[in-house]
């Protein structure tokens, strides 16, 4: 375990830290961050005692760093800092051989087979074998770190201290040599400390971060400490938002720039549709702050295209994203700007709606067909059907919501629905009940987030109520003029 108690050290008499407790544990990954000039570096050289502590304690396995030896602490810790030093045009291989030199025993230090081994190994895992022979100042910045890492792997420390590891290196290298120590923390008990300026890298790998403002740490914590907006905008000066990771159950920030601010636009002239028997491509100046299930463009985005795409009713595809997107680039529609869905109703009974309420311009399209109609409460199995049956929404809004205000919008938007198909009288045939909606409804809510922010649209609101009345009147006449073709 490092343990560092009350320590207070910098490069003169006024110490630029000032009073840090601190213990990290043995195989824990500990990040540690903050601003530049917070004293990141200057802690790291009072740990490794490059600086003398000037009150304090820094303890490595319960004994003070200065007690050991030179030989012993490099056992112990090893560094790797951002200053490549490199005196001699050594080659790559003769730089890692450095590593080994504290377990080398006798006055000649030679190499016996387990360091060779582990210098392979090093080489091997930090994939730099091919360049074994080549002097070192013939490699790259990443590479050069690479072979610095692989240094410090091959002293076979106990703590790894890393001074921005992943400086020079492109996003493949950094999660490649993330991946790397991380997998030496889990597998062989390293403990690493590693200074970090990327939040988002520290939050997926770290256990545990540490918040450093003018030589003090204001927080210590797992990664949801960045989940802290208004410390982080405190700490950086900058204004900041978190979201979560998609996959990895961790936060992500997202920074926002000042001249983020956008000019204002008349939401009516802001849009073109095109409609034919193929598609609906609805296409905005600017992009809208989307919620969508869309088979393209599914979740929450900025997206600027809004797609209905008309398929066989026999339609069975087994890869829908992949054919909507070819769909999307024969009509030189960009598919990472696009909300697309699809149905197999003709797109000729399309009802698109228009409407100011409360001083906010709505727009809703709905294309429906009942032919899958289902109602969700009911218990039975669903059996896949091959009925012309989708609703599919789309509900475009200049006002602006927050992400809670979106769901709640979809919440409003499905409500209406529901009710429109009841006064419609719209039955699962399974089981001769009211349906809620149909097996494969898609829904898109597209805001302009002009005006000032809207925390809630559900029923209780102006907005709400309006995505109600314009989402329940078109559904009922988008399913009448489907009720109408389909008697004919
Ligand atoms: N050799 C030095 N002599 C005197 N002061 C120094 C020296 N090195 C750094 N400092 C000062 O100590 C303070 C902390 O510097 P340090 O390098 O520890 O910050 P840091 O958090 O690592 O910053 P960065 O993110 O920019 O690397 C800064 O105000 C810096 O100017």
């Amino acid at each position: 375990m490092l343990k560092i108690e009350n320590v207070f050290g910098g490069y003169s008499s006024s110490p630029i830290i000032q009073g840090i407790d601190l213990a990290i544990e043995n195989a824990e990954f500990f990040a540690l961050l903050g601003p530049n000039g917070s004293g990141k570096t200057t802690l790291f050289k009072l740990i490794t005692g490059q600086l003398p502590i000037q009150s304090g304690s820094v303890l490595l396995s319960g004994r003070e760093i200065p007690v050991y030896s030179k030989l012993e602490k490099a056992k112990k810790i090893s560094v790797l800092t951002q200053e490549v030093l490199v005196s001699f045009d050594y080659t790559v291989e003769e730089i890692i051989r450095l590593g080994r030199y504290p377990h080398q025993k006798g006055i000649l230090k030679q190499l016996s087979k387990e360091d060779r081994k582990v210098i392979e190994d090093v080489m091997e895992k930090t994939k730099i074998i091919q360049f074994r022979h080549t002097p070192f100042s013939m490699i790259s910045g990443g590479e050069k770190q690479r072979v610095l890492l692989a240094k410090a792997l091959a002293q076979e420390p106990e703590i790894l201290l890393l001074d921005e590891p992943t400086n020079h290196l492109d996003i493949k290298h950094t999660f490649q040599i993330l991946d790397l120590i991380k997998k030496q923390q889990q597998e062989t008990g390293l403990t690493v400390l590693a200074i970090l300026h990327d939040l988002n890298v520290a939050a997926l790998y770290a256990d545990r971060i540490g918040l450093l403002q003018n030589g003090r740490l204001i927080d210590v914590g797992n990664a949801d400490t960045l989940r802290k907006e208004a410390q982080l905008k405190q700490v950086y000066e900058v204004d900041v938002k978190t979201g979560s990771h998609p996959t990895v159950p961790k936060p992500q920030i997202l920074m926002t720039p000042e001249h983020a601010e956008r000019d204002f636009f008349d939401f009516y002239n802001s849009y073109q549709i095109e409609k034919n028997s193929t598609y609906i491509h609805m296409q905005f100046e600017h992009p809208l702050r989307t919620i969508s299930n869309g088979v393209i463009g599914e979740g929450i985005h900025w997206l600027k295209h809004f797609c209905n795409f008309h398929v066989d009713k026999h339609y069975n595809c087994a890869d829908p994203k992949s054919d909507l997107r070819e769909r999307l680039n024969n009509y030189h529609i960009p598919h990472e700007a696009t909300v697309a869905m699809m149905t197999a109703v003709n797109l000729e009974d399309m009802v698109m709606e228009t409407k100011d309420i409360n001083g906010i311009p709505m727009l809703v399209i709905v294309t429906a067909g009942v032919g899958n109609a289902i109602d969700v409460s009911n218990e039975y199995t669903i059996s896949a059907g091959t009925q012309i049956g989708t609703i599919n929404t789309m509900v475009f809004i200049d006002a602006h919501f927050t992400d809670g205000a979106l769901v709640n919008a979809c919440i409003t938007a499905t409500e209406a629905k529901t009710k429109a198909l009841h006064d419609l009288q719209i039955k699962d045939r399974e089981s001769d009940t009211i349906a809620t909606g149909t097996s494969t409804d898609a829904l898109v809510i597209g805001l302009t987030q002009q005006g000032e922010q809207t925390p809630y649209a559900g029923s209780g609101t102006a907005v709400g109520k309006g995505i109600g009345q314009l989402v329940y009147r078109s559904t009922k006449k988008a399913v009448n003029k489907y009720l109408k073709r389909i008697r004919q």
